[in-house]
């Protein structure tokens, strides 16, 4: 059997702070909430969430500071303690991902309240969670509800959104990763899913002169297309449309390199040089990624050229069940070097 798990409601519009109370009253979400938010997500959006709940509902809040299993256990303890029969997720990514997956555990519903557009874990089913030094993709659930507040995510810096679109061009060679996982392993493969995931990474190309002025339509059109990743890997079971060795080269750089970068912004540069190993025109990738004003080389991740070459060389070992154009031995540093240098990301 295939289970797809889908958000029950999705908002997107401005305004929408207050909102929470009357979609966690349609859905019939019980008395006891739980707001997740990270230092900064707090003053952004959360603390007036939270204000705006406490006069329907019997409110409690933590504050997340990464997408970690310790922070996961943090949450499920908290909702032991105080009973919470829901959770609220305002933030990035990590954020969202440590909800998705306590949500998961406890087995109570959480919203996805978005700050920022710089992820497609906004609405997906699947969390990307630190345990022991590394990232692993966990299967947890899609939010009941994603509440995505423009006038929120607008105040975000742009380099947000510019990540957010790193992001879905990603799905170019995700996809043909999980094609040749398909050909070579036999891989479980959805057309429905990779055409989808296919389709926000076509829309990024074609409107990256509009998303780069950075405008209320701009954040529209990505917050839709991250949406759209979230709903495509739901319908696969598993994050294989929107993550293939371009993820795995960001994961190695978030475990190698002293200061990583926003995640968009490594798989963009890291679907530039993915797209290259597999014979794809990655120039149109890189003028996109440009156009939009996305990191395209490691000067411009701040990241030293040498943890390029070491996470090329180690992104095979991160998820090895994950098959990809890396194949079982991955790179050698000669052609991980090789592969930097003519794609120009160092
Ligand atoms: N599950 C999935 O399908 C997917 C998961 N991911 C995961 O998502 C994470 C990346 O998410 P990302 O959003 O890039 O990064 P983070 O969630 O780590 O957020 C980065 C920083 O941005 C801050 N921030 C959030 N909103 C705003 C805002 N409006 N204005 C200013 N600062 C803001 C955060 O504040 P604060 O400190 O308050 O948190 C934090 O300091 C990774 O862990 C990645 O693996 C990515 C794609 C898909
Ligand atoms: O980032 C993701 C999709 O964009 C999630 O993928 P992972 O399975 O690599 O964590
Ligand atoms: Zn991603």
């Amino acid at each position: 059997m295939h289970l797809m798990q889908l958000p029950r409601e999705v908002l997107l519009g401005e305004n929408l702070k207050g909102e929470a109370v009357n979609v966690a009253k349609r859905l019939g979400l019980g008395e006891k909430a739980l707001v997740l938010y990270g230092p900064k997500t707090k003053e952004i959006a959360g603390k007036d969430i939270e204000k705006s709940l406490r006069e329907s509902f019997d409110v409690s809040a933590l504050v997340i500071r990464e997408a970690s299993m310790e922070e996961v256990e943090k949450t499920l303890t908290k909702i032991r303690d105080d009973n919470s029969d829901w959770l609220i997720a305002v933030g990035g990514g990590s954020i969202i991902d440590v909800a998705k997956l306590a949500s998961f555990k406890a087995g109570v519903p959480f919203i996805s309240f978005p700050t920022t557009a710089s992820h497609d874990g906004i609405a997906s089913a699947n969390a990307s969670i630190k345990d022991l030094g590394t990232k692993t993709s966990v299967k947890a659930v899609p939010p009941v509800a994603v509440i995505a507040d423009v006038g929120v995510i607008k105040t975000a810096p742009y380099r947000y959104l510019a990540a957010g679109v790193g992001d879905m061009i990603s799905n170019l060679t995700a996809v043909k990763d999980w094609q040749l996982a398909h050909r070579i392993k036999g891989e479980y493969y959805s057309e429905y899913a990779a055409s989808l995931s296919l389709m926000s990474a076509k829309m990024v190309i074609k409107n990256a002169d509009i998303i780069r002025l950075g405008n209320e339509e701009s954040v529209r059109k990505v917050v839709k297309g991250l949406i759209s990743c979230g709903v495509a890997m739901s319908i696969a079971g598993s994050s294989r449309p929107a993550s293939g060795a371009e993820h795995l080269f960001s994961h190695a750089l978030d475990a190698i390199a002293p200061k990583p970068a926003l995640h968009g912004e490594q798989v963009g540069v890291g679907t530039i040089i993915m797209a290259y190993l597999h014979g794809l025109k990655w120039e149109r990738i890189r003028e996109t990624l440009k156009k939009v004003g996305a990191p395209t080389n490691a000067y411009e991740l701040g990241i030293d050229p040498e943890y390029i070459i070491e996470a090329l060389t180690i992104a095979h070992t991160i998820r090895p069940e994950r098959y990809t154009i890396l194949g079982k031995d991955g790179l050698t540093r000669e052609a991980a070097e090789k592969a930097a240098k003519i794609t120009g990301v160092i």
